[in-house]
Order: C-alpha cells, then structure tokens, then sequence
C-alpha cells in the first residue's frame, strides 16, 4: 500500500483510516495502534510534568521478570498500555513489566510483546524514554498463549515505538514503509510527520555502552577499536560516537541519521545475550528498521529470522545502516573491513589481550 493522498499533519486516524481502507485485514492491527497510540499520549502527559505530577516517577518498587528494578512510571506505562489494550482486539500481552503473558480479549485475533518503559534509566533525570510494541497474529494453538510469541520476527504484523523527548514521536511501521507521527499536544493526536524514512547506507556514528569494553568479544572489541582508530584505520574514516541509554532514542537518532548502534553479547554474568529482549525491543525495532533500509542481525543471524522460546529472552542486537551493519558482520565472522588482514585478531594491540 501507498500513502496515496496523505499530507504532513494528516491524524494518525486519518492513517490509519487509509490503511484499513486499502487492506481490510489491517482493521484490526489499526485499531491495536490507535489503543497504543491513546495508552502513549496519556503516557506523555505524565513525564511532560515531571516533578510537578506530585510524585516521583523513579521511585523504586519491586523487580521485574529481568531482575531489573521497576519505577513508579514502569508501572504506570504498563498499566496504561495494557488497560488500552483490552479495549482493543487482543488476546494476549507479552510485558517486560509482567512475568507469565497475560491474557485480554478470549478469542481475538492479535497478540502483542509491548516494553511500555523503555530507557528506564532515564526515568527522573529528564531525558528521553519510550515504549515499544510489536503486534502478532495469536498463534494456532490457543491452549498455548507461547505459541503467539514464538514465531520469527517476520511474523509481526505492525511494530512501532514511542519517544517521550523533546516532542513525543510515534516511529511506526504496518509493513509498507516507516513513518513517524508527532504528538499535537494541544490536540492529543499525533501527526504524520515524516512519511516515509530511508536510513542513510553508511555513516559515521556509533552507539555502544563503552564502559562494558573490557567484558566484549573480540569481534566487537576488534570493530569498536578499528572505529576509535578512524581514517587511520581500516575503516578509513572518524567516527562520532552517541549513547543516549534509550533504545528508542538512540534508535530514531539511527532513522534519521544513519550510523549503528550495538549492545552485544558481552562476558558479564547473564550477558551473554546482551541486555535488549528480542520480542518487544528487537523484533520490532528491527522491524522498523527493515521498512526504512535498514538492517539489525545479532552478528550472525537477521533479527527477524530468530524465533523465542520464551517471552523475555534476549538477544544480542546491532543495527542501522545497511553497509555499517553489514560490516559489523564481518567482524563477527572472524574478518574486518582491511582487505588482506583476515584473520586478523592477533595483529593489534587490543586483540592480543
Ligand atoms: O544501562 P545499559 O547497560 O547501558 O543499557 C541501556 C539499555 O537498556 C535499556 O534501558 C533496556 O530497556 P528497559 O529500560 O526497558 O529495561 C535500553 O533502553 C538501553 O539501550
Ligand atoms: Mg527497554
Ligand atoms: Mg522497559
């Protein structure tokens, strides 16, 4: 499907409207965004006022499935999002926020992997966080609510996130193309804004927790110091380097601007997988990144091909441009970007350690 007719400033209603008037079989998919989408604007409001909303959205209450320690607005945002969600044609709900998949609407057709607070180390600092959702047909076993989550990342029908930063942005895609709406306050709609991003092929920023250096594989401690080296260096060019904390942020930083963004597996206890979940962080951000040119791999494997066995499994995740991305891979494959050097891990410094 085409945009067809739709202006900058059209209502994501408007959009959604024209989707579902293209493709029938997208009515419910769209209603499930429109959920989303009102759960985000609520959501908004809340950290718009900050410290003036009377308590503190970084309080800190009890862990998550993750071990991860839940704030106040963790649970807020899980809360709205899933309340939205049953008003919406949903079955089951897979959230970072919730161990087991909890179950909405009997019989209906969708499931969703939602991470209704991204970036939560953000939270009470004022900068960026989001949400992340990432919507599947429920699978065919009903008895098993598993199997609507354990199918690839191919399977997803619409993904999208939330940015809660300087303007609330909606990055969404329902398989044609990645748009990203913004949020009129003064109205409660979000509005098309950027009809249709293509991510530059190559770039020269990356994004990676460079305090964990010295627990990394050699593939990526090899990529991140023939980076450092710049044009000196095989990669032949000098890097910008941006961590925002914030999967969302960084990743529409990586939409607009190009570049890659890696939080691999690393040697630290419980990181062998990396940090980010594969069903409502990766699959859908890998997603949107696809629609865009984009490319997201775990180094071996496109992120959309893994298939979950279980809801809060991680995975490890690079992605952004398509040639950045593509050249992480070879790293990863025991080669780097030096023609000639393969292989090449004992020839530098770092390497050798
Ligand atoms: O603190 P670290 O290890 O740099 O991890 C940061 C990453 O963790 C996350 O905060 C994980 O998401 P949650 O906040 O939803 O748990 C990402 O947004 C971010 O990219
Ligand atoms: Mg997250
Ligand atoms: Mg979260």
């Amino acid at each position: 499907m085409s945009l067809g007719s739709l202006e900058i400033g059209s209502r994501l209603d408007a959009y959604l409207a024209q989707a579902v008037a293209a493709d029938q079989g997208l009515a419910d998919v769209a209603a499930v965004i429109a959920a989303c989408a009102e759960a985000a604007v609520d959501v908004s409001e809340v950290i718009g006022r900050g410290a003036l909303g009377g308590g503190d959205l970084a309080a800190q209450g009890e862990q998550n499935s993750d071990g991860d320690v839940q704030k106040a607005l963790d649970v807020l945002a899980h809360q709205r999002f899933t309340e939205a969600l049953r008003g919406a044609p949903v079955a089951e709900v897979a959230s970072e926020e919730a161990e087991g998949i909890m179950l909405l609407n009997a019989g209906a057709p969708l499931a969703v992997a939602i991470d209704p607070l991204d970036g939560s180390s953000n939270i009470g600092v004022n900068m960026a966080v989001g949400s992340i959702f990432g919507i599947r047909p429920v699978g065919a076993t009903a008895e098993n609510p598993l199997s609507s989550f354990t199918s690839p990342g191919t399977a997803q029908l619409a993904a999208g996130f939330v940015t809660y930063g300087p303007a609330t942005s909606l990055v969404l895609t329902l398989g044609f193309g990645t748009q990203i709406f913004t949020l009129d306050r003064a109205e409660r709609v979000f509005r098309l804004t950027s009809p249709r991003i293509e991510v530059v092929a190559a770039a020269k920023e990356y994004a990676i927790n460079a305090s964990n250096a010295r627990h990394w594989d050699t593939p990526v401690k090899a990529y991140i110091e023939d980076c450092l080296a710049g044009s000196e260096g095989p990669l032949d060019k000098n890097f910008n380097m941006r961590w925002l904390g914030s999967l969302v942020a960084d990743a529409q930083r990586v939409l607009l601007r190009g570049g890659v963004f890696l939080y691999p597996g690393d040697n630290r206890k419980g990181y062998a997988q990396g940090r980010l979940r594969l069903l409502y962080e990766a699959a859908p951000i890998a997603m949107l990144m696809e629609q865009a040119g984009a490319a997201a791999t775990d180094g071996a494997n496109r992120i959309l091909d893994i298939s979950a066995t279980g809801i809060h499994e991680r995975v490890p995740l690079v992605f952004g441009s398509s040639e950045d991305v593509a050249c992480v891979a070879k790293y990863y494959g025991g080669r780097n970007a030096a023609a000639g050097r393969s292989p090449l891990f004992g020839q530098r410094g770092l390497m050798r350690s």
